[in-house]
């Protein structure tokens, strides 16, 4: 994979807070290509989330232009929007939201189910998908048991299992020991290796080292 994933250009988002509005996004244009990692990073509501609702097309902007894979989201209708989300982008949060009563097995599958797909297939992605991350050997064990890293890795395989061009993660390492993390993030790099575009929302000073590129939200725009 090769090309720009994702282009958006002059962002804006305000929110009303009783009589004042707060310009949360005032003018934000990013740009990430196939295969790049990319750390958003900014003070404790700087809008870091904001943003990354934008680029997982779970929030609109008020203003300004955001290209996904060359498409232009706004034009979108809210079923397209649905379906290019669900096809072209993996979430990955700090809490890693298993469903802990579920296999391993069955918290990739609910992803998978919704996409068109083949039975037989589907069960290629899935064991695919939990191999890449060490899990196929806990396919069946409950997700409640394992680890923190290894619930963070099988919100992972669960993200990947539909080859997204996107993979946005906020806080994916936020309540992980540093080796840990640090296995996260080797596991992040591999996506990357293969095409994926990785935005990582981050505090944490080595999980921005980690990447090629580090954005600094302030004061609603984007700084070097
Ligand atoms: N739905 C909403 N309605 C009103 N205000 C909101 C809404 N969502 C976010 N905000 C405000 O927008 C600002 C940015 O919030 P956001 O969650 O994007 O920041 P953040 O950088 O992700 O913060 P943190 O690091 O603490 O998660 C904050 O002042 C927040 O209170």
């Amino acid at each position: 994979m090769t090309g720009t994933v994702v282009a958006a250009s002059g962002l804006r988002r305000r929110y009303a807070d009783g009589s004042r509005t707060i310009d949360v996004l005032r003018g934000v244009s990013i740009r990430v290509e196939a295969g790049e990692r990319v750390a958003i990073t900014g003070r404790s509501g700087a809008g870091k989330s904001t943003l990354a609702n934008i680029l997982g097309l779970l929030d609109v902007q008020d203003e300004g232009t955001y290209e996904l894979l060359g498409r232009d989201t706004t034009s979108l209708r809210a079923r397209e929007r649905d379906a290019l989300r669900r096809d072209a982008i993996g979430f990955v949060f700090q809490a890693y939201h298993v469903l802990g009563n579920r296999s391993c097995w069955d918290n990739v599958h609910l992803k998978l189910s919704t996409a068109r797909t083949q039975a037989s297939e589907r069960e290629r992605l899935i064991a695919a998908a939990l191999d890449s991350v060490g899990l196929l050997e806990h396919a069946d064990a409950p997700a409640r048991l394992l680890s923190g890293g290894e619930k963070q890795r099988l919100a992972i395989a669960r993200a990947t299992v539909t080859t997204p061009s996107l993979l946005l993660a906020d806080e994916p390492t936020g309540n992980l020991d540093p080796d840990t993390a640090g296995e996260v993030l080797d596991l992040l790099d591999e996506l990357a290796h293969s095409g994926i575009a990785v935005v990582v929302i981050t505090h944490d000073r080595p999980t921005a080292r980690w990447a090629d590129r580090v954005v600094e939200l302030r004061d609603g725009q984007l700084a070097r």
